[in-house]
């Protein structure tokens, strides 16, 4: 009998092992495994620059609205604020820049950004894995709050809405990690729960590697990597 626990220990270790082998030799992420193999996570992805290409569709209808005008290439972008270095190329184009997210249609008929809907649905069906998206509004709330909900269901589905998070300070939502382009993420919580994962964007590729969190460069990267590292 006093044995009993000893052994008990050696086969947990021991199915433990057999799982970690079978996970190398099968390549399959922690998550696939079985249940009570791998840690409960929660995952924030955000929206613009994440999911939905802000930055290639604010260019397409900047320069259709404001042909005679000058822009800036997306190889060109420098600094998360679009309306920012519109601003510092001629004062009047600032405004400009906001008037095209500020307009009915711009959110809604944003491009998903490549495999990002598959990665996002594939992520959902992980086991022990909670996907929200965490996405900021625009304070003119006319489009862009309903606008944003529209999109989700119209390229994740409809029960996708019940995952919807947003809000104009992501520090106070409770997570493992927060896949964003944005590459300061401040608010009113000085030590959020999240681990930040920098979505790879124009504006952001070219900030040194020793100034930011770990990046995910595409959702061709190994994203399925990321999540199990933080499962151990
Ligand atoms: O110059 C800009 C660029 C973007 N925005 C808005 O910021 C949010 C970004 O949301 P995330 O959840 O961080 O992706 C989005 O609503 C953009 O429209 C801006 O106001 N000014
Ligand atoms: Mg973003």
């Amino acid at each position: 009998m006093i044995f009993l626990p000893r052994i008990v220990r050696f086969l947990r270790l021991e199915c433990a092992s057999v799982s970690a082998h079978l996970r190398r030799v099968s390549g399959m992420s922690a998550a696939k495994m079985s249940p009570s193999a791998s840690k409960r996570l929660r995952i924030l992805v955000d929206m613009d620059g994440v999911l939905a290409d802000f930055e290639g569709g604010f260019l397409k209808k900047y320069r259709a609205r404001y042909p005679d005008d000058p822009y800036i290439r997306l190889e060109d972008r420098r600094g998360f604020w679009v309306s920012a270095q519109y601003g510092h190329l001629r004062s009047d184009l600032c405004d400009k820049a906001i008037s095209i997210w500020e307009s009915k249609n711009f959110f809604i008929e944003l491009e998903p950004l490549p495999g990002a809907v598959e990665a996002v649905k594939e992520m959902s069906k992980l086991k022990n894995t909670d996907v929200f998206i965490c996405t900021s509004p625009i304070n003119l709330y006319s489009h862009c709050p309903y606008e944003k909900y529209a999109w989700i269901e119209k390229h994740l589905g409809h029960d996708f809405l019940e995952q919807v998070i947003l809000t104009r300070d992501k520090t106070v939502v409770s997570a493992d990690i927060l896949i964003d382009d944005k590459p300061d993420i401040l608010g009113v919580e000085p030590n959020p729960t999240w681990e930040h994962i920098l979505f790879t964007a124009c504006h952001n590729k070219h900030l040194p590697p020793c100034s930011i969190p770990r990046r995910l460069l595409s959702w061709d990267d190994d994203w399925r990597g990321i999540l199990d590292s933080k499962r151990q």
